[in-house]
C-alpha cells in the first residue's frame, strides 16, 4: 500500500530521531576537515545547535566563517591545521610514523599531513575525536585512503565497503558495495555480505542478504557468475546463521512473484532487503538510479568493518545528507 507524501517523510524521520535520541546521550567529537565548503559548516553548526554532537571544523576560524557566510557560534570547536602547536604535530607526526610500520618515512608524514584528510583522520586515530565526516568536496579516494591506512579495519575483517541505507516511506534497503572496492574477489564479496548484514541490523533492518547477478542460480554461465555463487557458498560458511542467498537477478531477489518462477526454493528470494552487488560500477550506478529516479533517499556510504568511524559522502552531497552521515558516524562510534 502506498502511503502520503508527508506519512512518507514521517517515516524517514523516525527513523532518524531514533538515531539521533540515542546520539544525543553522548555528545560525540566528529572532526570535519572540510571547513571550505557551506554544506559542510551549516550541518556541523546545525549538528551543534541541535545538541547532537559536538563538531570540530578544519580551518582558520574567520575563513570558515566566511565560506559559511555568519559566525559560528562559540561552542563549535575550530582547528587550523597550520597553525597547529608544534609539539603536537611532532607528536602526530610520531604516531603515523609508527602506524605506517616503516612505510612512510617522517618527511613523508609531515607532507602528507598537511592534508586536511589525514590531519582529520589522525584526530580520530589519536582519540582526540571520536569519528570523521569529509567528502563533500574530495573524491572518495583522497577521503578514505587516508582510514584505510591508519584505522584500518577490525580483526578479522581485510576490506572495508561501503553501504547505503535506502529509504522510501517505510521501505529500508541496504545496498553494498556502493564505494569502495572496484572489482572484489569471491572472498571479500562474501566478507562485504556478512559485514551489510551487521550494518543492517544498526538500522533495525532484519537482513534478508542476496548477492546480485545477471543470472539466478546457474541461469546464465560465465566466470563473473562463478564468482557471485562461490561469494555465496563462502558467506553462508562465515555466517552461517545468516539468510543468505545468490546468484540472484535483482528481479528474482525482489519481486515474490518472480522469485516463484525463478528461486522457487530461496529463503531469500523475493523479499531480500540486503543486496550486495557483484563490483563497484553495478552498486553505485545502482544506488543513484533508486536515488535519482526511484525517489529514494540514500544515506551514506556508511564504511563498515573500520576500527573506528570515517564517513564518505558524496560530492553531491545536501547539507541534509551532511547532517545524517554525521548522525550515523556518531552513532558507529557509539556502537563502537
Ligand atoms: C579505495 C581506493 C581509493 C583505494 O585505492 P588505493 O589507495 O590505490 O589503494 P592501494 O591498493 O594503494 O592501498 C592503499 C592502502 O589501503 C589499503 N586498502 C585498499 N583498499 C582497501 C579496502 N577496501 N579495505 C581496507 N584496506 C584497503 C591497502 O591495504 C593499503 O594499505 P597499506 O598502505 O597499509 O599497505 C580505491 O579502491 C578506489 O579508488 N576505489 C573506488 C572509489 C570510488 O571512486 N568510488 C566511487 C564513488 S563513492
Ligand atoms: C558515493 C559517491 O558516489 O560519491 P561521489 O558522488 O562523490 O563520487
Amino acid at each position: 500500500m502506498k502511503l502520503p507524501k508527508k506519512c512518507q517523510g514521517g517515516k524517514i524521520m523516525d527513523l532518524f530521531e531514533e538515531l539521533i535520541a540515542k546520539v544525543k546521550t553522548t555528545s560525540a567529537k566528529i572532526v570535519f576537515p572540510e571547513g571550505n565548503d557551506s554544506r559542510i559548516v551549516k550541518a556541523a553548526v546545525r549538528l551543534a545547535q541541535d545538541g547532537i554532537l559536538q563538531p570540530v571544523i578544519l580551518g582558520e576560524r574567520s575563513e570558515i566563517e566566511k565560506c559559511a557566510g555568519q559566525t559560528l557560534p562559540a561552542e563549535i570547536q575550530t582547528i587550523d591545521p597550520a597553525a597547529y602547536p608544534v609539539a603536537a604535530f611532532d607528536e602526530m607526526v610520531a604516531a603515523f610514523v609508527a602506524r605506517r610500520k616503516g612505510k612512510n618515512t617522517a618527511e613523508q608524514a609531515r607532507q602528507l599531513l598537511r592534508d586536511v584528510n589525514y590531519f582529520g583522520t589522525m584526530l580520530v586515530y589519536l582519540g582526540k575525536v571520536d569519528g570523521l565526516v569529509s567528502g563533500a568536496v574530495h573524491p572518495t579516494g583522497d577521503t578514505v585512503r587516508p582510514a584505510l591506512q591508519i584505522i584500518k579495519t577490525k580483526p578479522g575483517i581485510s576490506r572495508t565497503s561501503g553501504a547505503f541505507i535506502m529509504v522510501r516511506g517505510q521501505e529500508r534497503y541496504l545496498f553494498a558495495d556502493c564505494a569502495i572496492n572496484i572489482d572484489p574477489d569471491a572472498q571479500q564479496l562474501a566478507e562485504i555480505a556478512v559485514e551489510s548484514a551487521k550494518t543492517a541490523r544498526l538500522f533495525k533492518i532484519d537482513p534478508k542478504i542476496a548477492l546480485l547477478s545477471f543470472s539466478t542460480l546457474g541461469s546464465a554461465q560465465s566466470p563473473v557468475v562463478d564468482k557471485v555463487a562461490t561469494a555465496v557458498k563462502i558467506a553462508q560458511q562465515l555466517a552461517p546463521a545468516e539468510r543468505i542467498d545468490g546468484e540472484l537477478q535483482f528481479d528474482a531477489a525482489f519481486v515474490p512473484n518472480v522469485a516463484a518462477k525463478k528461486a522457487p526454493n530461496s529463503k531469500v528470494a523475493g523479499q531480500a532487503n540486503v543486496f550486495v552487488f557483484p563490483e563497484l560500477q553495478a552498486g553505485n550506478i545502482g544506488y543513484k538510479i533508486a536515488q535519482r529516479m526511484g525517489g529514494f533517499t540514500a544515506i551514506g556510504p556508511i564504511l563498515q568493518g573500520l576500527n573506528q568511524p570515517v564517513s564518505d559522502l558524496s560530492r553531491g552531497a545536501s547539507e541534509d545528507d551532511v547532517y545524517k552521515v554525521a548522525v550515523i558516524t556518531a552513532m558507529q562510534a557509539i556502537n563502537n
